[in-house]
């Protein structure tokens, strides 16, 4: 019994380590996410997870414009400083995983909650560079989310072009990504895509985001989808968020 309520203290203790529950609540976002936690946390089992995988670091199947631009804006981020003041920063990179709740902080493996053969969506495929190989940042004042996309050859859509659901895939995950920074429990409401120019298979683009406004419960993004040297627009859009009533069940 004391086992299990120190299981549950470290499980609270995980997420809200998390970085985004660090951001900034909507007052209703911070009830559900306490009632579901809690109610959640006392009916599931925990075990331990000794290692999480963060997919958005560097591996074999990234090309060098990948690296490079992954190099650039790394360079660019917090700093970890043992015993010292950090760094000052203007981005942040965010770690993925493909089981988020499993590899919360503090590695407390809480997938339970769900199905355990539930994965992220774009960290389902195993081969490293089939399909989504990408890395996001978030500004320091949180208005705007760079992300470098490189399309693996299982994305095809039209020959040798990604498929629109891909890129659509993409700018729901950058723009949900950045608006879960502004607050929690969202879901997507609304995604209005232009496709403006194809997106070659094996390239490697950039995703930016730009928050627009929030609005009472409601977050407004907006998005492009440029080459990496930003000449070339190959798709725009808009994506509205709404904190939901309905996550907490
Ligand atoms: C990084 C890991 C995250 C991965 C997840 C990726 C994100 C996703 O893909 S989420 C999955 C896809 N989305 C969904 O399934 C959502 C399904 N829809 C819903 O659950 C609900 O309709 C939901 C939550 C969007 C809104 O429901 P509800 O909380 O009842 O909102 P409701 O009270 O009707 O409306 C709130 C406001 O939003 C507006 N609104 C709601 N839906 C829309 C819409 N589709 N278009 C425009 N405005 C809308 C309303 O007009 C209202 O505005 P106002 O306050 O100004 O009057």
């Amino acid at each position: 019994m004391a086992r299990t309520l120190c299981r549950i203290f470290k499980g609270c203790q995980s997420i809200c380590s998390l970085p985004l529950m660090k951001t900034r609540l909507h007052p209703s976002a911070s009830v559900l996410l306490r009632t579901v936690c809690v109610r959640r946390m006392l009916t599931l089992p925990f075990r331990f997870s000794p290692k999480a995988q963060d997919f958005s670091l560097p591996n074999s199947s990234w090309g060098a414009e990948m690296r490079q631009l992954y190099e650039h804006y790394n360079s660019q981020c917090e700093e970890e400083m043992k015993g010292e003041e950090k760094q000052d920063w203007a981005w942040k990179r965010v770690p993925s995983y493909n089981r988020t709740l499993k590899h919360a902080t503090g590695g407390v493996y809480l997938s339970k909650i769900y199905q355990s053969k539930a994965r992220f969506f774009t960290r389902n495929i195993k081969e490293p560079g089939a399909a989504f190989e990408y890395v996001l940042f978030v500004s320091k004042d949180e208005q705007k989310c760079v992300c470098i996309f490189q399309a693996g050859h299982l994305l095809e859509g039209p020959q040798g072009y990604v498929h629109g659901g891909a890129i659509a895939t993409m700018i729901d995950t950058v723009t949900v990504t950045h608006a879960s920074v502004l607050t929690l429990l969202i879901m997507t409401a609304n995604l209005n895509i232009n496709y403006r120019r194809p997106i070659p298979l094996g390239s490697t683009v950039l995703i930016d985001s730009s928050l627009n406004k929030t609005e009472g419960r409601k977050v407004l993004i907006s998005c492009k989808v440029t080459s990496t040297d930003g000449s070339k627009l190959h798709t725009e859009a808009t994506a509205l968020f709404v904190v939901s009533r309905l996550l907490g069940g």
